[in-house]
Order: C-alpha cells, then sequence, then structure tokens
C-alpha cells in the first residue's frame, strides 16, 4: 500500500512517465512514416580521428608521429617500426620461450607485455605492436593450434567439408580473447606514452587457408579448392570470420589499441580476379563495419593499416577500401605505387627482410634509397613482410638509425 502522503507524488511520476512514453511512440511513428530507420537516428560516424592520445585513461602520447603519417600530418621524422618486431632474432625473447609456451606467452598479459617491451627497449622504434597471433581467432572459434616449434602454425583437426562449419562456436568468442584486450590495456600503461601501440587481426581469407590446410602451406591448394568445390560454404566461413574479426578489432580499440593493422597475409595465393572477388569485400567489410560500430559505442575510431602480401596488383582497388595505410611487400617500387594509390593513402614498407642480411653498409644505402623513393609525407617505413628468426640485431639498429637519418 502507498502511504496517502507520498500518493501525489507518485501520481505525478506516473503522469510524467505517461507523457514520455507518448512523445517516445509518437516521435519514432512520424520517423517509420517518412521512411527514417530509427536505427538511422545514430549519430554520424565519428570522422576519423583525434584519437585518444592522451586519453582519460592513459598516459599522453609523447611521439604521435606514427598517427600523424598515417593521418597525412607533417612529420617530424619519419616512422618506421618493423612487422614481427618482438620475435626470435631477440635472445631476450628466446628466453621467454624456453621457459612458456607460445599461447602461454599470448594468454598471460604479463608476458605478453615484456615481449612487446623487448624490441623497445633495444630500438629507437616509433610504435609497438601488441604480442598475440593472428590464429588466436580460429583457437577461440574451437579449432585447435599448435604452435610447434621449427615447424610454425598446426591445425590438427583442420576443416575438411561444409558440415564442419558447425564445429565452430560463435558465441562467446570475444569473450575468450579478452586476454589480449588485458595485455592491450596493461601494455598501454606500460608504454607511458613513449610510441603508440597497433592491435592486430589476420583477414578472414587468410585465416580461412590455415584452418583449411591445418597450418601454413606452399600452395593453398584445400583452401582454393573450397572456393571452387564449396562456393557456399567457402562464402558462409568468409562472413562468419569477417564478423568475428569486426568484434575482435572493436574490443581491441576499446581496450587502448591506437591503430590496427590486418593482415591479408596470405594473398598471394589467389590471382588478381579471386583477390578482388574472395578477399577485398571481407577487407571491406572489416573497415565499414567496425566504423559503424566504434561510432555507435561513442567510442573515436583509430588509423588502420591494411597489409595484404602479394597483391601488389591491386593496389588502385585498396586504395578505394576507406582503410588510411597500405602495406606494401618488397615487389614494387615505392614510385609505382605512390602512383597506383593516389596522394589520399599512407603507404608502409617495403624493405626486403632479406636485405637485413646485408653488410651494413649496404642495408644503410638501400634504407636510404626506400626512404628518399617514398618520401617524408605519408609514409611508414617498415620491411615488406615480417623480420626473419636469424635477422642480426646489429641491422635493426641501422634500419632505424638510416630511416630516422634519411630526410
Ligand atoms: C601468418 C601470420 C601468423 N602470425 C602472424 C601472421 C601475419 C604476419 C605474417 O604474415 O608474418 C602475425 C603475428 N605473429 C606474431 C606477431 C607478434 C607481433 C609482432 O611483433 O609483430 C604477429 C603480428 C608473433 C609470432 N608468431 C609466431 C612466432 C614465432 C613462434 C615461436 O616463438 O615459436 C611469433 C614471434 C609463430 C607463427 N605464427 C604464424 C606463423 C606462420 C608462425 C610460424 C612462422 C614464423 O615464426 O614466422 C601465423
Amino acid at each position: 500500500m502507498v502511504e496517502p502522503v507520498v500518493r501525489p507524488f507518485v501520481m505525478r511520476l506516473l503522469v510524467a512517465f505517461l507523457a514520455g512514453l507518448i512523445t517516445a511512440t509518437l516521435l519514432v511513428t512520424l520517423m517509420v512514416r517518412q521512411g527514417i530507420a530509427p536505427s538511422e537516428m545514430q549519430p554520424p560516424p565519428v570522422p576519423l580521428a583525434r584519437i585518444s592520445e592522451g586519453s582519460d585513461d592513459f598516459p599522453a602520447l609523447k611521439n604521435d608521429n606514427l598517427l600523424r603519417a598515417a593521418r597525412g600530418e607533417p612529420v617530424d621524422r619519419v616512422p618506421v617500426w618493423v612487422m614481427r618486431q618482438a620475435g626470435r632474432y631477440l635472445p631476450e625473447f628466446q628466453e621467454v620461450r624456453a621457459k612458456h609456451d607460445f599461447f602461454t606467452v599470448c594468454r598471460t598479459p604479463e608476458l605478453a607485455c615484456e615481449v612487446t617491451m623487448q624490441p623497445l627497449r633495444r630500438f629507437d622504434l616509433d610504435a609497438s605492436i601488441i604480442f598475440s597471433d593472428i590464429l588466436v581467432i580460429p583457437q577461440a572459434l574451437g579449432i585447435t593450434v599448435e604452435m610447434k616449434p621449427g615447424v610454425g602454425p598446426v591445425l590438427p583437426e583442420p576443416l575438411v567439408g561444409p558440415a564442419d562449419l558447425e564445429r565452430l562456436n560463435q558465441t562467446g568468442t570475444i569473450e575468450r580473447l579478452k586476454y589480449v584486450g588485458e595485455a592491450i590495456t596493461m601494455m598501454r600503461r606500460m608504454l607511458e606514452g613513449k610510441v603508440p601501440l597497433f592491435g592486430f587481426t589476420g583477414a578472414p581469407w587468410t585465416l580461412m587457408g590455415y584452418m583449411i590446410e591445418g597450418g601454413g602451406s606452399k600452395t593453398m591448394s584445400k583452401a582454393k579448392a573450397w572456393l571452387t568445390d564449396y562456393p557456399e560454404a567457402s562464402q558462409k566461413l568468409l562472413d562468419i570470420l569477417t564478423d568475428q574479426v569486426v568484434d575482435y578489432l572493436v574490443m581491441q580499440v576499446k581496450a587502448g589499441a591506437q591503430m590496427l593493422q590486418v593482415f591479408e597475409s596470405s594473398a598471394d595465393h589467389l590471382s588478381k580476379e579471386q583477390f578482388l572477388s574472395v578477399s577485398l569485400p571481407c577487407l571491406k567489410r572489416i573497415r565499414v563495419d567496425l566504423l559503424r560500430k566504434l561510432a555507435d559505442e561513442g567510442v573515436p575510431a583509430v588509423p588502420m593499416v591494411l597489409f595484404a602480401k602479394g597483391a601488389m596488383h591491386s593496389l588502385a582497388e585498396q586504395s578505394q577500401t576507406g582503410y588510411e595505410v597500405l602495406g606494401l611487400d618488397w615487389t614494387i617500387d615505392p614510385e609505382e605505387a605512390r602512383k597506383q594509390v593516389g596522394p589520399n593513402v599512407t603507404l608502409q614498407g617495403n624493405l626486403d627482410p632479406q636485405d637485413m642480411y646485408k653488410s651494413p653498409e649496404e642495408l644503410r644505402e638501400l634504407v636510404l634509397t626506400m626512404v628518399r623513393k617514398f618520401g617524408k609525407h605519408r609514409y611508414i617505413a617498415n620491411l615488406g613482410h615480417g623480420i626473419t628468426p636469424q635477422t642480426p640485431i646489429e641491422s635493426m639498429t641501422v634500419l632505424v638509425q638510416a630511416v630516422h637519418d634519411a630526410l
């Protein structure tokens, strides 16, 4: 029973609530009549983006050259980082790996952060990239992935036919990957704003390849056979992976990733026509859906790199996808790449990882020439693929110094 003294107050509350309800119903009815879907009431996408460089929760960014280069703003010096910069060429990484299994390092934020930090202690790099692997997505979907020393990733129960799609556990996937978000947040604090932090993902076609081949493959013959033998199941798998990649990247940005790279490392197995019909639509949807979801949640967008190794035949098409940065492998000349993408995209790359085995003098000359060809504007220096395990450590010092000296 409501006491007599509070009764008028309760009545007033009730009337106010009803009035609100009627106004809202009227508004939605009006909009539906005018053909505006209520979902379109969302605020427009956040314009790309003054990223939370010194956001409330994290230390202010001191070296933002990488983000400036990505946005096409002037830089103090050409930024440089290296794909797989945390890796087996570093003895301190080997030491961690001697004690811990690969995926234990990925899943333990303290270990992932330690390994992410290792190259930054040695070299004057302009970015860090969170330590993880592209294969954590298949793993979170329920596919076993092992990292075999000297072999690489092994998936002992690959997808054999369309019925195997039933094995993919699509609920709670991002929850199972939250250790990556925890590592990213911890890393942002540990970096103290020294350089920006990359998050990353594998692209759907590359992930599909590993899931069907059961590991790395010289030919991708089974995955390519899927495309022709099971076109519908292939599309379904690509769609599932695209959805998961989008949610995974949303989680990484919310955790503190300041830049994202999408690795389409197996694009080299596709013809140009296949790249455009199989891979590129997924890459486009990742970009569009990610920006929409971030805007819906009021989270500022971050710049994105698309690295499609072996797809230098389609740079013009890639430049139309909205990614701020395109990663280049070493098969294309810097000036030719610039001609194909036009002035409004940043280029990243593209020294042949094999050049890291040359003498310091030769390496320095190659890097100086490369950087001068790309120029200071809209350029991020990197290798054209990941650094290889036997690379002399001194080559990293030479590379980074030469980039910073070049212009
Ligand atoms: C295809 C791919 C994979 N993983 C990745 C790709 C895309 C990049 C590329 O094309 O090189 C991405 C990746 N893998 C790793 C990172 C860490 C962040 C970094 O420093 O760049 C990143 C960005 C750690 C790793 N991932 C792996 C290692 C070495 C494994 C070990 O320590 O035993 C590291 C440091 C293992 C791995 N993981 C994968 C392969 C093929 C291998 C074995 C071959 C190799 O080592 O180069 C899958």
